[in-house]
């Protein structure tokens, strides 16, 4: 199987996990693409399914492929999201944002009973943080956040880069109009404690640690896919 395939394995096997009537939370990326695709295929045989979608990236192909859309305020309780990742670790931390939709994505799966994640075994770590970690921040003030930032990483033992994210003409802009900054930490062994430390700072506006989030993780590799369930 190659890259692509994977992926579709994994979507494959979430959507076993999806029931006609469903409220469901509806990620980015492009895994969480190939279960959109799908899903549509399902509705186009007369399943029933009620999507919020993650980012405007996932509303334009539901529309496109005729996936029947909600938001959230529509729709402030979900049965379960389906969601890529960039990284998973043994107990199901999560370092999403690669996709820039971490706000919206975090969102979703909290208002969501369930969470899954689909990825291919090459986003399975023993330790979070190989993946630059996306913090989205507000464009106000962004260099104060930034060495707020810094303080912080130097006060848990961490170090590395911590970078704008660019686009073709300027900064990387997320749906909601902020900005990203990528911190290539490396390795975080106390991610609560880096978690808890970003969401105090002011100009944080959200962070890619997705902890105690997701159910489940269903991952695909050459001999098939598994799930991994949290533990309670
Ligand atoms: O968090 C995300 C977007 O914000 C994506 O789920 C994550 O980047 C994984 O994407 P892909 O399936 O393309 O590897």
């Amino acid at each position: 199987m190659d890259a692509r395939q994977l992926k579709i394995a994994a979507a494959q096997a979430a959507l076993e996990h999806v029931e006609d009537g469903m409220r469901l939370g509806i990620g980015t990326g492009s895994t969480a693409d190939e279960f959109v695709r799908l899903l549509a295929e399902k509705v186009a045989d007369g399943f029933r399914v009620q999507g919020v979608p993650t980012s405007e990236r996932t509303a334009r192909l539901c529309v496109e492929l005729g996936v029947p859309l909600f938001s959230l305020d529509d729709l402030p309780e979900l049965d379960l999201t389906i969601d890529g990742a960039d990284e998973v670790d043994g107990s199901l931390g999560l370092i999403k944002g690669g996709g820039g939709a971490l706000l919206r994505e975090k969102i979703v799966a909290a208002a969501s009973a369930r969470m899954i994640v689909i990825a291919d075994e090459t986003k399975l770590v023993e330790t979070l943080g190989r993946f630059p970690l996306p913090i989205e921040v507000a464009p106000f003030g962004m260099t104060a956040t930034r060495i707020a930032v810094e303080r912080l990483a130097e006060r848990l033992g961490l170090s590395g880069a911590i970078e704008l994210r660019p686009e073709r003409d300027g900064p990387f802009l997320t749906d909601g109009g902020h900005f990203i900054l990528d911190a290539s930490f490396g390795r975080i062994p106390d991610a609560e404690a880096l978690a808890n430390g970003l969401v105090a700072i002011p100009g944080v506006v959200e962070h890619g640690l997705f902890l105690n989030m997701a159910s489940a993780a269903i991952i695909a590799s050459q001999s098939g896919a598994r799930t991994l369930l949290a533990k309670d």
